[in-house]
């Protein structure tokens, strides 16, 4: 069987495999659709918030940058600024320490090579031309307040400070004395005049020392605001150099608050150009913004505006501007937003390509996760297909054969399971298959070949014959009686008799002759090929040989005869069915020609066996459709000319064919059984009648009723009888049972018993067709019967044949000698009535008198006879 092999009948639409990749695969692929989409678009859904995100941190963030930036710069100047005081502190006493080393080493070189006046002459000129850088110089005063030295105006020297300067000038001489006294050195902080700007005093810084040998004050100052500026000037240009920024892309710009460009983009322009009226590409004065924006928010603030990039590109930026009031400046830094924009396009471009790796590595695992599911579930509907296909097979050909599923072909537990319960059950059906076939070819009780295996064996031998010179003979055989011995002795009797006909059927046939049991006490024998037609009657004589010998049956001798009917291959039929049918019609044949015997079919029996089949099937119905009725023939007593009785005869009502006599059906009924049913209605209807007609005062002594040979051997006649004489309350002494003398004589042994009981009853017996059946004379003896009726083929000769004269006249002599009533039937002629009177035969049944009639003529019948007793006894 292999595994690939289409399913008849089933459509490969609907395979396991396809049901279980399509919907699985559609499913899989959906899915992984389903979630791709959802996953990316979450994904994309994800980043959209992010960026947002991104972008209102990435914002704050460098607002927070700018911010801190800014205001480190801011710091850093405030933290300059205020660094210059110190500076210029520590600037002076350096200086000063430089002036007191000159004054110093003068003095101690020339201290004793010249005067006082020298030396101070000396001192004073060499710090007299000593310029500093900023203009500063050096001043000397004497603690008193004179002026020694004071570059700026020569003419203060030699006077008091107090006389050569305003009060507040010489006011800081003096403290600047009393600061020598007290400390030797230190600084003074004042205000003072300043050149070029006139009405204005400065605020100046001075340091002072005490020149001991002289008792001199040296000093030296210099103006805050100078010193400032230079200071500003300096960190500007640092200022101009810082970057920051993971990319140096951040700088800083100061202005002034009117316009003037210090810094910007990495640039020093020390206030030399003014760009208050500069617009961004927008047309936005940005700096005057920016400068307003400053002063009014001491805690800084944001603008935006659009700028040009170093590329030449526009885009919009957004800077942090924080003043300084103490320089009149403000300081800012920006950042290009286009730089947060394009890091987001980064970003999303970085997530899409992310996002399509990962769908191209999630598809690639899914796809192979599909192709692996779809090839484990090809894998297991393949198997799950071939598991059904191989269970399937099996049931498909568990009709036919034996094989079992092999389970080691079959995967999966369940399925192996399943196979062997299949196995199970396929032994279970073929085993009830088995029991079957058996019931169905052979018969039950004698486990013989039954009619369809019997025909089925012939149809076999009719092939193998054919194109050969051999014939093929088909016996049928029936039993003689059998009927009667069933009824007689009962079922299981009949039962046992068949099995041991069958056995011995069988042991005088050959092996190839098969033995079949068409039903009841139908045997057929099928031949093998036999040479000629003779050999047949061979195996029929043998057949026949087999009933040789009587059956033990319950303890009884049972002696039993068969007929055969034999039908030939190919003279006869050329199938089963017509050889079956010729061989019943020669069985047929075989019993009408006595029984006990067999006959060759022969072309004209079928019609013979059409008609009996026909009658059968027309009697079944008259049966069912009450289409029988009576008609009495008188009875009258020879001496007194009365009718004393009559015999009641069965006709048959045929719908189409009129009255049907009994002798034309009464045979075929006897046959097929019906004249059980027949004769049970017979009784009924005479007995009816009967009760009837004494009811209505009519004097009939009795009526008599024909019980067939089938209705005597039934052990139930009795209770008949009893039952019908109950049912019609008529008179047991009104009746009489005619029975033939042949029925009587086949087995009178039996039949006393029965007889007896039946005359228990109250009912009269009489022998019908007296002198034909060739009556043992003892027997006769036994027998409780009345009366003998002379059979009417002795009576209608007895005119012209001296033998039946004689038989006549014995039959009436010996029923007077065992005291039996004598009744001649058949008389026609007042010469038979003659004789018959002169024998003294008591009774007398015939035409003469009257044809058997229908009830209402029979009564009529009755009425009538009286007056014509004359006239019969004219014929006496
Ligand atoms: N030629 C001639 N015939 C005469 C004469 N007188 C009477 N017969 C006929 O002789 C037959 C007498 O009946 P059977 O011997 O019992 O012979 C009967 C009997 O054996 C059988 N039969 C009739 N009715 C019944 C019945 O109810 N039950 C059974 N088992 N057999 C019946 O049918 C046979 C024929 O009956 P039927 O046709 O009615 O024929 C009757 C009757 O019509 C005559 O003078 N001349």
């Amino acid at each position: 069987m292999s595994s690939n092999k289409a399913i008849p009948g089933v459509s490969t639409k609907n395979s396991v495999i396809q049901s279980l990749l399509l919907p699985v695969g559609a499913i899989f692929f959906i899915s992984v659709l389903v979630v791709g989409y959802l996953w990316t678009s979450s994904e994309f859904r994800k980043l959209d918030e992010e960026n947002q995100r991104y972008e209102l941190e990435y914002l704050e963030n460098q607002k927070v940058v700018l911010r801190a930036e800014v205001q480190r710069v801011k710091s850093l100047l405030l933290r300059e600024k205020a660094n210059a005081e110190s500076q210029l502190k520590s600037s002076l006493k350096e200086r000063i320490d430089d002036a007191y080393l000159i004054a110093s080493s003068i003095y101690e070189r020339s201290k004793n090579r010249y005067s006082d006046d020298v030396i101070q002459h000396m001192i004073i000129a060499a710090l007299q031309d000593m310029r500093l850088k900023d203009d500063g110089y050096y001043f000397i005063t004497t603690l008193d307040g004179e002026m020694k030295l004071y570059p700026p105006d020569d003419s203060v020297i030699g006077r008091s400070a107090r006389d050569a300067f305003n009060a507040n000038g010489g006011d800081v001489v003096f403290r600047m004395g009393e600061l020598a006294k007290q400390q030797k050195e230190g600084f003074i902080s004042y205000p003072w005049a300043r050149a070029g700007y006139v009405g204005e005093e400065h605020r100046k810084f001075s340091y002072i020392k005490r020149f001991k040998p002289y008792d001199w004050v040296i000093g030296t100052g210099a103006y805050l605001d100078n010193f400032e500026e230079e200071i500003k000037h300096q960190i500007f240009r640092k200022v101009s150099e810082i970057s920051y920024g993971t990319r140096e892309e951040g700088y800083f710009f100061i202005n002034s608050y009117d316009g003037d460009l210090f810094v910007t983009n990495g640039q020093y322009f020390a206030g030399k150009k003014n760009i208050w009226d500069v617009e961004d590409a927008r047309g936005q004065k940005v700096v005057q913004a920016n400068a307003a924006l400053a002063k009014e928010n001491p805690e800084g603030g944001f603008s935006t505006y659009f700028w040009k990039k170093n590329t030449d590109e526009v885009a919009e930026k957004i800077s942090y501007v924080l003043g300084m009031d103490e320089w009149g400046i403000f300081i800012g830094s920006g950042a290009y937003l286009d730089t947060v924009r394009n890091e987001l396009k980064r970003r999303e471009s970085l997530l899409a390509e992310q996002v399509k790796v990962r769908i191209y590595s999630a598809a690639s695992v899914l796809g192979i996760a599909l192709l692996v599911v779809l090839a484990a579930m090809w894998l297991i509907g393949h198997r799950l297909a071939r598991n059904i296909r191989l269970i399937q097979c099996s049931f498909e050909h568990s009709a036919t054969s034996r094989q079992h599923i092999d389970i080691e072909d079959v995967y999966f537990d369940e399925f192996r399971s399943l196979a062997a319960s299949a196995n199970d059950m396929i032994d279970g059906l073929n085993q009830q298959a088995e029991e079957l076939r058996h019931r169905v070819l052979h018969d039950q009780l004698t486990s013989l070949p039954n009619r369809l295996q019997g025909a089925s064996h012939l149809n076999q031998m009719i092939e193998r014959s054919i194109n050969t010179q051999a014939v093929v003979a088909l016996l049928f055989i029936d039993l003689d009686n059998f009927k009667e011995i069933n009824d007689t002795l009962g079922h299981s009797a009949g039962d046992e008799l068949l099995q041991k006909v069958s056995l011995r059927l069988q042991r005088v046939v050959r092996e190839e002759d098969i033995v079949a049991r068409l039903g009841g006490d139908e045997f057929t024998v099928i031949t093998g090929l036999l040479n000629e037609r003779a050999d047949a009657a061979v195996i029929a004589d043998k057949l026949l040989s087999a009933f040789q010998k009587p059956f033990s049956i319950e303890s009884t001798e049972l002696h039993v005869t068969a007929s055969i009917g034999i039908s030939m291959f190919p003279d006869d039929g050329l199938d089963a069915e017509i050889l079956l049918r010729n061989a019943d019609s020669a069985m047929y044949e075989a019993k009408r020609d006595g029984r006990n015997g067999f006959r060759f079919y022969t072309p004209d029996m079928t019609v013979e066996v059409r008609q009996r089949v026909m009658m059968m099937d027309e009697l079944r119905e008259a049966i069912e459709k009450q289409q029988f009725l009576l008609h009495f023939q008188p009875q009258v007593c020879l001496t007194t000319g009365e009718v004393i009785g009559a015999e009641a005869l069965v006709r048959w009502m045929h719908p189409e064919k009129g009255l049907i006599p009994p002798n034309d059906f009464i045979p075929y009924a006897e046959s097929s059984g019906q004249i059980a049913q027949i004769g049970e209605w017979v009784l009924m209807e005479a007995c009816t009648k009967m009760s009837e007609w004494r009811a209505q005062g009519y004097n009939l002594r009795k009526v008599a009723v024909n019980i067939s040979n089938q209705q005597l051997r039934r052990k139930s006649l009795v209770m008949l009888v009893k039952q019908a004489l109950a049912d019609t309350k008529c008179q047991p002494e009104t009746l009489e049972l005619e029975i033939t003398e042949s029925t009587l004589m086949q087995n009178p042994e039996d039949m006393v018993e029965e007889l007896v009981q039946l005359k228990a009853l109250g009912v009269s017996l009489a022998i019908d067709d007296f002198g034909t059946g060739y009556s043992s004379l003892s027997y006769l003896k036994q027998l409780p019967i009345n009366k003998l009726k002379i059979d009417r083929s002795f009576v209608r000769d007895l005119d012209v044949d001296e033998n039946d004269r004689a038989i006549t006249r014995a039959i009436i002599a010996l029923g007077k000698s065992l005291n039996l009533t004598v009744i001649a039937e058949g008389v026609e002629y007042a010469s038979q009535v003659s004789f018959l009177a002169s024998e003294q035969c008591e009774q007398i049944q015939g035409y003469l008198y009257s044809k058997p009639l229908p009830e209402e003529a029979f009564l009529a019948y009755l009425k009538e006879h009286k007056s014509r007793r004359e006239e019969m006894a004219e014929w006496i």
